[in-house]
């Protein structure tokens, strides 16, 4: 199974014991300015330590790009957001993620946080249901089964994930036939279907050609007007053209946090400015 199918198999399973945490998700409170505030937050595989002491505030209707070199942390801190890192054994977390203004270990239920944290992986992961069904299939799960509300559900996803004009003629087919660029935005659909608050998106355009990763990057400055983003990226021009923030990690820590503009032009640390400049990494 993809991670993908294992997340969404695990929700469907937490889903029908857990049927109140819709009411919770609902609840949250959307006053705070800051989707996530980090605050010292280490974690450990094992005894390897991945994070070390990150200390980040996320703020509402930005996008935040993390970037480093590989194995710096950047896939391990973004998958804590949503604390995807629940699943895999011996990994240890210690400090604090608000979201939203609360713990997300202690005063949030997990399969409440994954509705409003919704993530985009690197390689676009349809199912191999029809195009319909796919985006249909997260609603389906939180309990929606009116064909009419479902409908409209499916098409207005589809019209933010900037992909209603390309596919509405193709509902009915194998969303497996679709290129990778239109696989990669019916991702984005069929994870604003699920209503989230945020979008986390882990290298969402390194298996594209360059007019598809426009296209995401164009849908990225879209949705930030209605949704966080926080994005990994290898690619020092997508996190200049697209980011408000820009977060630098290097061997589990956060070297430097800044608004791009500033990163780009005058990087306070050294070796961030030898990794955007392309001298190592
Ligand atoms: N499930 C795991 N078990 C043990 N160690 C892991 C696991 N996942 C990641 N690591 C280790 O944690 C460190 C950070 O990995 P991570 O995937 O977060 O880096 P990254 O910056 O996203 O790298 P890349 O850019 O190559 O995707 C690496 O040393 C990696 O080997």
């Amino acid at each position: 199974m993809t991670e993908l199918t294992t997340t969404l198999t695990g929700y469907a399973a937490q889903a029908r014991d857990d049927a109140h945490v819709r009411d919770e998700a609902a609840a949250a409170d959307i006053t705070q300015e800051n989707t996530f505030d980090v605050k010292g937050l280490n974690l450990f595989y094992d005894k390897t330590q991945a994070l070390k002491n990150i200390n980040m505030t996320i703020k509402k209707h930005e996008i935040t790009a993390l970037i480093g070199p590989s194995g710096c942390g950047k896939s391990t801190f973004i998958k804590t957001l949503n604390r995807m890192n629940d699943w895999i054994e011996n990994c240890r977390v210690t400090g604090e993620i608000l979201f939203e203004g609360r713990n997300i270990y202690k005063e949030v239920d997990s399969l409440a946080l994954r509705y409003r944290v919704g993530m985009v992986f690197q390689q676009p992961t349809p199912f191999p249901k029809s195009v319909f069904e796919n985006i249909a299939y997260g609603p389906r799960i939180q309990g929606i089964s009116n064909k009419k509300k479902l409908a409209e559900i499916v098409e207005e996803s589809m019209h933010q994930a900037a992909v209603w004009d390309e596919l509405k003629d193709r509902l009915h087919e194998s969303a497996l036939g679709l290129s990778g660029g239109q696989q990669q935005r019916l991702c984005i659909a069929r994870t604003l279907a699920a209503r989230p608050s945020v979008i986390l998106m882990d290298e969402p355009t390194s298996a594209l050609d360059p007019i598809s990763t426009q296209k995401i990057e164009d849908l990225a400055l879209q949705l930030k007007e209605k949704y966080t983003i926080v994005i990994v990226t290898h690619s020092m021009q997508q996190a200049r053209r697209i980011s408000d923030r820009t977060a630098f990690f290097l061997l589990g820590e956060l070297l430097e946090f800044n608004n791009t503009v500033d990163m780009f032009t005058k990087p306070a640390n050294p070796k961030t400015e030898a990794y955007i400049t392309g001298r190592f990494g």
